[in-house]
């Protein structure tokens, strides 16, 4: 370049130039890396819709090789069913063969068919007239046993009148016998008879033939005075206290059916009336054990007792209560056993017209123990003494009342019945020794009764403040008597103030014959009076009242004559339930040597009963 040329305009024109070419690269930079980034955009976006591609393409690829496993698998089974199709159509055409050979059977199984629907049809429709028949005819045979019942409950009803009017031709006494064993005591010192017979005292003369008949050998010459007694129920040596209780039991329904019932026990001492009546008289307490365990040496009087209470329980609760006395009949005297006391009782008639003894001491009881232990506690206070033929003789008569009173419900405090002072406890009394040959514990208490037996006493005597008493309630009373011996002075050996017991024992044993003759001959006027025993057994002897007269003999010789008296005695009670008795000899003999020239203290008992015979 020449020296003074101005440069710096063209380097200025060149840095302008330099720039400018600068700035348009810059500019050209940035619309490259623009586009670039335009470009990385689009990438992506290609990217995406190529991998969203990919991916559809991967779907449509799996479904294409499901489609085509799917059409593998159809080909597959198209295969298999144009086999089976192909089978089929063999089988068709097989059947189809068969087809046209079969007419001919089928039309012969149709048949079939046809006959065994019209038999079963026909065996229905026979059956159905069967079923109707059977149906009419059960009809037909309801008929009648609507009949046959209505003509049954008419002959039962008859057949129940008819038995109530036997019942009352016959009466209401009924007779058994029973012969006790021969007994150690049987057997006298002296071992010679005294009614002219021969044979030993301890031979046995009475003898059980069958249920009803006892036959007597009142002379030993073969043939000779031999008699046979019939009663309803003749029980053998060796029958047991429940065979003779088989034939009680009975009377208790009665008792529960309202009618008073008695049952006594008769007979000379040492006889079994105490063994019937209470069990083995040796044992403390005559057999009885307790209440749960029934004991089979028990007496009438046990037995009685549980089985009423049995027949109690079965009633509706609270509508029955029992109440129980025991007095013995000493000397004609009616003697409390529960009251402690010597007092003497009388016989009174109720408001109703029923006797009663007010003044006695009578325990509401609940059960057999209690009873059993108010008899055993008065049978400790009863006349007993010994005699030359029994050692324990009872000299009195006991009798044990249960009075049941039925009780509906109604109270009122007014009663003739029962108008008297329940709950008031006997008071002390003279000792019994007052009796004379009795030497009785006596009480120091002012009642000698146990204080457990204490609860619902009362005695009958009236009283201003007396509690409301039931009026809708009826009484009946189960009298069981265990009397005493009926045998002769001479027998007994008695002497003194015995004799005089004995000479009571009899007039009372003889009171009580009368009034079962007088019974018996239906006289107006039957003579309950004439002895406390009688009196006081009025309401359970007559009327409607039901008694069992237990005669009790000793099989030996030796009491031969009281036997004959006792059987007497049960004949002629008998009497009063089947009118004039039929005498039957077994064999004709001599008019029996009784062994008495003199006249017993007992002359009517002994004539009535002897004289029946
Ligand atoms: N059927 C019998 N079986 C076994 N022993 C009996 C029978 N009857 C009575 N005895 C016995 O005979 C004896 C007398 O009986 P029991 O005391 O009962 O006579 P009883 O008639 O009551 O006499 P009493 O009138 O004197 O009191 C007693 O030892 C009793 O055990």
């Amino acid at each position: 370049m020449p020296l003074g040329v101005d440069t710096s305009d063209f380097l200025q024109e060149k840095v302008k130039r330099s720039e400018r070419t600068i700035r348009q690269r810059d500019e050209r930079i940035a619309a490259l890396e623009t586009e670039n980034a335009m470009l990385y955009l689009k990438l992506a976006q290609c990217q995406g819709s190529a991998q969203h591609e990919r991916q559809k393409s991967t779907r449509l690829l799996q479904m294409i090789k499901l489609d085509h496993d799917y059409k593998e698998r159809v080909s597959q089974e198209l295969l298999e069913l144009s086999k089976q199709v192909k089978v089929l159509k063999q089988d068709l055409g097989t059947m189809k063969a068969a087809m046209r050979q079969m007419p001919p059977e089928m039309a012969l199984m149709l048949e079939g068919f046809k006959r065994q629907t019209l038999k079963v049809q026909r065996m229905f429709l026979s059956e159905n007239r069967g079923l109707e028949g059977l149906q009419k005819r059960i009809q037909e045979l309801e008929v009648s046993l609507v009949t046959a019942n209505e003509r049954h409950a008419r002959e039962k009803k008859r057949r129940q009148m008819l038995h109530n009017t036997l019942v009352e031709l016959r009466g209401n006494i009924r007779v058994h016998c029973r012969v006790r064993p021969l007994m150690d005591f049987d057997t006298g010192s002296d071992e010679t008879s005294t009614l002219g017979r021969q044979g030993t005292l301890s031979e046995q003369v009475v003898h059980v033939v069958d249920d009803e008949t006892v036959v007597v050998k009142a002379s030993s010459r073969p043939g000779q005075g031999t008699k046979a007694f019939e009663y309803e129920r003749v029980y053998a040596p060796l029958e047991c206290q429940d065979a003779v209780f088989e034939e009680v039991q009975p009377l208790l329904t009665s008792l529960l059916d309202g009618y008073n019932v008695c049952i006594m026990a008769y007979g000379q001492t040492g006889s079994g009336k105490t063994h019937t009546m209470l069990g083995p008289p040796q044992s403390k307490d005559y057999g009885y054990h307790d209440e749960e365990h029934h004991n089979p040496q028990e007496g009438v009087i046990p037995k009685a007792t549980r089985e009423l209470f049995r027949l109690l329980a079965e009633k509706p609760p609270d509508t029955h209560t029992v109440e129980v006395s025991v007095v013995e009949i000493y000397n004609n005297d009616i003697r409390d056993l529960l009251g402690g006391d010597d007092r003497k009782h009388d016989v009174l008639t109720a408001g109703d017209g029923s006797l009663d003894v007010p003044s006695l001491t009578y325990r509401t009881v609940e059960g057999v123990q209690q009873v059993m232990e108010l008899v055993q506690y008065g049978m400790k206070h009863r006349a007993e003494d010994a005699t030359l033929i029994h050692s324990h003789s009872s000299r009195s008569h006991l009798i044990v009342t249960l009075t049941v009173t039925v009780n509906s419900g109604v109270v009122t405090p007014t009663s003739p019945i029962t108008d008297y002072n329940v709950f008031a406890v006997p008071q002390s009394a003279p000792p019994k020794s007052e009796r004379g040959r009795r030497t009785l514990p006596v009480p120091s208490s002012p009642s000698p009764i146990p204080h457990h037996m204490h609860s619902k006493t009362r005695s009958r005597s009236p009283s201003p403040a007396r509690p409301p008493t039931p009026i809708n309630c009826f009484k009946t009373k189960l009298q069981l008597v265990d009397l005493a011996g009926s045998e002769c002075v001479g027998m007994s050996g008695v002497t003194g103030a015995a004799l005089r017991e004995t000479s009571y024992i009899n007039k009372s044993l003889s009171a009580l014959a009368d009034v079962l003759g007088a019974l018996a001959e239906h006289r107006a006027h039957v003579p309950y009076r004439n002895a406390r025993l009688t009196h006081m057994l009025q309401d359970s002897i007559g009327g409607d009242a039901k008694l069992l007269v237990m005669c009790c003999v000793s099989p030996a010789q030796r009491y031969l004559s009281e036997s004959l008296q006792c059987l007497g005695f049960g004949q002629r009670a008998r009497q009063v339930q089947r009118g004039p008795i039929k005498r039957k000899f077994i064999a004709a003999g001599p008019a029996i040597d009784t062994g008495r020239s003199s006249p017993r203290p007992t002359s009517a008992l002994s004539r009535k009963g002897l004289q029946t015979i």
